[in-house]
């Protein structure tokens, strides 16, 4: 029986190939179908992680084979492909149980992204590595609140693991059947998130060409997870809560008020009351999402994970080679590290050491932490900075990080704008600095 990463159903034969190309150049098995039919024949035969259909197909449409996968195998997750000019109808397709949609023509690198992300879903889908007493813990009150419509606030380090529990809640949750929705309030600059959040007419603003959907729309009948909403600014903080108190929404330049029926879910890397006490979140927001708390503990304080974790993330890399194994030095090495990055840190190790092995088996050698890599390049060293470059130029790097914060008034992601860097990778620098014992302004 052979096994495939994506199956494509496209009838535009091209179109297919060149989709299948790009795939496949990313190391991907490839599988294609020219309609619903032959795609359905096709999952009968062997197991495919990930579905990227068209929508209009002559025999059986994107729709029908979505309702037949829905009813078959639920978890598989199902990407579908729009024409421009047709959001209305992705919105009802998402409704139906696509997990997302990619508006034709897309650039190649939005589409392996996209695999990127739902493949490493689809693999942990089911086998969240929980060994230590703390996971289990988190997991049992996971558990007991998935099947309520409670809105649960997820706290941990970067990297630690919130977007999973967050799936996993979905996944438990009698709206599992209806789309999980994530937005990331870092990741975005503060007027585009309004417009992601709520949606627009035509004409709203400048640039507003069509009429778009908001997350919350996208999410009725399911789950929207607001990621890092600590970093949401204080005035879409008022319209937010507005819009949990109401439970409707209009889009931006809108009329009409949409009831809304969608459960909450938010995760801060930061301690979401310390901000509340601070004056920067509103704490009448905090009360509305933090109706049941979940933390997670980082992976330094849970090293009995980290050989199940190993494994996990091995598989999901391992693409079609035979599962290479740790040592007994590498897992030992593995345990003995200190973790700033979390389990997204492992996950890097792991990407590497696939690269780096030579024998049959992965050694230490083989393990490179992240804490060894070239620091980002940044103008030569003109004073008498330390002699070791490296230490040079990371301490320069941390002083143009904290002068950067200081004009940003504090705020992670108009620093992270500035610096040109992603906000994650700005977090991750700020954890290794705050360890180095480097006092950085709240
Ligand atoms: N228990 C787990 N089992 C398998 N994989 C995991 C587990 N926990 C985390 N991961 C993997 O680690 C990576 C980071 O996890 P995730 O994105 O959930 O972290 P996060 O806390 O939401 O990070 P951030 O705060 O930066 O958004 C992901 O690739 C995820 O699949």
């Amino acid at each position: 029986m052979s096994s495939w990463d994506v199956l494509i159903v496209e009838d535009d034969r091209a179109l297919c190939e060149a989709l299948r190309e790009t795939l496949t150049l990313s190391g991907w098995r490839v599988a294609t179908a020219a309609d619903g039919v032959e795609a359905l024949a096709r999952l009968e035969r062997g197991p495919v992680r990930l579905v990227i259909s068209d929508i209009k197909m002559a025999r059986m449409d994107g729709r029908a084979l979505l309702e037949n996968i829905r009813r078959r195998w639920p978890d598989l997750p199902v990407l579908l492909m729009t024409a421009y000019g047709t959001i209305e109808q992705a919105v009802e397709v998402i409704r139906a149980g696509a997990n997302d949609y990619l508006v034709k023509p897309f650039e190649a690198s939005v589409l392996v992204e996209q695999v990127k992300r739902y493949l490493a879903l689809a693999t942990h889908a089911h086998q969240e590595a929980v060994k230590s007493p703390a996971m289990r813990r988190v997991y049992e009150l996971a558990q007991r609140v998935a099947p309520t419509d409670a809105s649960v606030l997820i706290l941990g380090e970067s990297g630690s693991g919130k977007e999973v529990i967050a799936r996993y809640l979905h996944r438990h949750s009698r709206r599992s059947r209806g789309p999980f929705v994530a937005i990331n309030c870092a990741a975005i600059p503060e007027q585009m998130l309004e417009a992601e959040l709520f949606g627009y007419e035509k004409g709203a603003f400048t640039g507003a060409v069509q009429a778009t959907p908001g997350k919350f729309e996208l999410a009725q009948g399911g789950t929207l997870l607001l990621d890092e909403i600590s970093e949401m600014a204080p005035a879409l903080q008022a319209k937010l809560l507005r819009v949990l108190q109401e439970r409707e929404v209009m889009r931006l330049g809108g009329r009409r008020t949409l009831k809304l029926d969608v459960r909450i879910l938010a995760t801060s890397n930061r301690n979401l009351r310390e901000e509340v006490n601070a004056g920067r979140f509103r704490e009448d927001l905090f009360y509305r999402i933090n109706v049941f708390p979940l933390s997670l503990p980082p992976l330094r304080e849970r090293r009995e994970d980290i050989p199940a974790l190993a494994q996990t993330l091995l598989a999901r890399h391992a693409g079609g080679k035979s599962l290479p194994q740790l040592n007994a030095a590498a897992l030992a090495k593995l345990q003995h590290y200190h973790w700033p990055g979390n389990v997204r840190e492992l996950e890097n190790v792991i990407q590497r050491a696939l690269i780096l092995m030579t024998g049959e088996e992965i050694g230490p050698e083989a393990l490179v932490f992240d804490d060894a890599e070239v620091p980002t390049p940044l103008p030569p060293v003109s004073d008498s900075r330390p002699a070791r470059l490296n230490e040079g130029l990371r301490s320069m790097e941390e002083q143009i990080i904290l002068e950067t914060l200081k004009q940003e008034n504090g705020s992670r992601a108009s620093a992270a704008r500035r610096l040109g860097i992603s906000p994650r990778t700005l977090r991750y620098k700020l954890a290794k600095m705050r360890e180095a014992g480097i006092a950085l302004p709240c």
